[in-house]
């Protein structure tokens, strides 16, 4: 992460505001941007009836109010185990499939990552909420995952651009979150029996064999999660990524005219294309493919996004009636599309790939790369007709990470190049891409 610019004036909360305070000026309490800090008022029990996150579940004893907070939530398995924690964020019943996510930053990127839809979040990171939330690093408008599972919520938020605590943002937009819970008991569950549907509740009227039933009777797999998060209609796109974040040398002269489909898109992909030299207009998932080839685009790029590949035949088809037509890229949900339009098959791994540090090689040149990745299905190789190429691997376990078809001017990963969060190594994929259209003989 680059330094803050020297312009920027560090929040009155910020430590570094108090170092640089004038001599001789009064010192007032710095205030905390959501209120009093939790963990100041959580030592400090006199102030406990200030502490908004802290009330819901505080315990009440002979009127008195106690400053500590029991836990008030549960999250109950498909496999039958409830594990007590203390919620934060939104309240209520909330179910859907629990992944575990390795990645040590960016929470806030996988908040607003539309392929999370129908998904719990389980950060592997013990230490969650420290930078807050900025109106900058939203990867989408939303959130669309079913919630955050964390170990322990961050008693302070201290970032030069932080302008909301995590509990302030997950509560406005109406997302449930827990802390206090076992995540190492958690992932390591997930890791030895596969994914697993559960119930996030802070309903106490409901029994556990209800919240049990109810994670019983939730499907994902067959579901189409795609039309909950596409765009209504299109739009054209031109943001590139900020000079102050650029890291890409040289500048982009020529321009190519991309159409991308919002399966979910994630806005990194989008400032990553323009930065390359690409016009955009993006189109919903079902916006017919005879629509976009008539826009006569340079490429048309398929974009992540959530749920089962397979549960999508109208967008397989859209693909089908565009490869080999125009060059065209995917990514992850992108990917598995253009694996299918190509004969192949998906199928879901035993819980998938969530993190920022999964190393994958591409087999042309034997170039390792470490990589973000968000997904809990993949292309099937041997399914695949001859003459399309596997080109890059998960080396943790072998599984597809990409796919080229030279003939059909085809590329797509399973991972993400435009990280988000995540390291950047994969970046020179929208390179790869952006050669494939300068030398387009379709
Ligand atoms: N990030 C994505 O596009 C995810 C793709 C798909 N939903 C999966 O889980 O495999």
């Amino acid at each position: 992460m680059a330094a803050p610019p020297a312009t920027a004036s560090a929040p009155s909360w910020c430590p570094r505001a108090a170092a640089r305070r004038v001599p001789g000026a009064p010192v007032a309490p710095a205030p905390h941007p959501g209120g009093p800090r939790r963990g100041g008022d959580r030592f400090l029990g006199v102030r406990a009836k200030a502490v908004s996150g802290l009330q819901s579940g505080a315990v009440v004893d002979d009127g008195v109010q106690r400053p500590w907070k029991l836990s008030d939530a549960r999250l109950v398995l498909e496999d039958g185990s409830v594990w007590k924690a203390k919620s934060f964020g939104a309240s209520g019943t909330q179910v859907g499939e629990v992944v575990f996510n390795t990645s040590l930053t960016g929470y806030q990127e996988i908040l607003t990552d539309p392929s999370y839809a129908g998904q719990f979040v389980l950060m592997t990171n013990p230490h969650i909420g420290n930078t807050g939330v900025n109106p900058d690093d939203e990867e989408s408008n939303q959130c669309f995952l079913a919630g955050l599972i964390i170990r322990n919520l961050s008693i302070c938020t201290s970032n030069w651009r932080c302008t909301e605590t995590l509990e302030e943002y997950l509560m406005k937009r109406n997302i449930m979150g827990i802390y206090d819970v076992d995540t190492r008991a958690i992932t390591r569950r997930l890791r030895e029996d596969g994914s697993l549907i559960g119930v996030l509740s802070t309903d106490q009227s409901q029994t556990d064999d209800e919240l049990l039933e109810m994670a019983k009777n939730w499907k994902i797999i067959g579901v189409d999660l795609i039309s909950g998060v596409t765009c209504d209609a299109p739009y054209e796109w031109s943001d590139k990524t900020d000079s102050e974040w650029e890291f890409k040398k040289g500048q982009s002269t020529e321009s190519f005219h991309v159409v991308a489909y919002d399966f979910g898109i994630k806005h990194n992909i989008l400032r990553r294309l323009t930065s390359y030299g690409c016009k955009i207009t993006v189109v919903p998932a079902n916006w017919p493919a005879s629509e976009v080839l008539n826009l006569k685009p340079d490429g048309v790029f398929f974009s992540n996004g959530p749920g089962d590949p397979a549960a999508v035949p109208y967008a397989v088809k859209t693909v089908q009636e565009i490869i080999g037509k125009v060059p065209v890229f995917g990514i992850c949900m992108g990917h598995q599309l253009i694996g299918q339009a190509l004969g192949g098959k998906t199928f879901k791994m035993k819980f998938g790939h969530h993190g920022g540090n999964h190393p994958v090689c591409d087999l042309r040149s034997g170039r390792v790369d470490i990589s973000a990745q968000n997904h809990n299905y993949a292309v099937d190789p041997e399914s695949l007709p001859e003459g399309v190429k596997v080109t890059h691997i998960n080396l943790n376990d072998n599984s597809c990470a990409g796919l080229q078809y030279p003939k059909m001017k085809l590329l797509s990963l399973q991972y993400h190049p435009e990280s988000s969060p995540g390291p950047h190594d994969s970046d020179l994929a929208f390179g790869e891409f952006i050669e494939l259209m300068k030398n387009n003989e379709l």
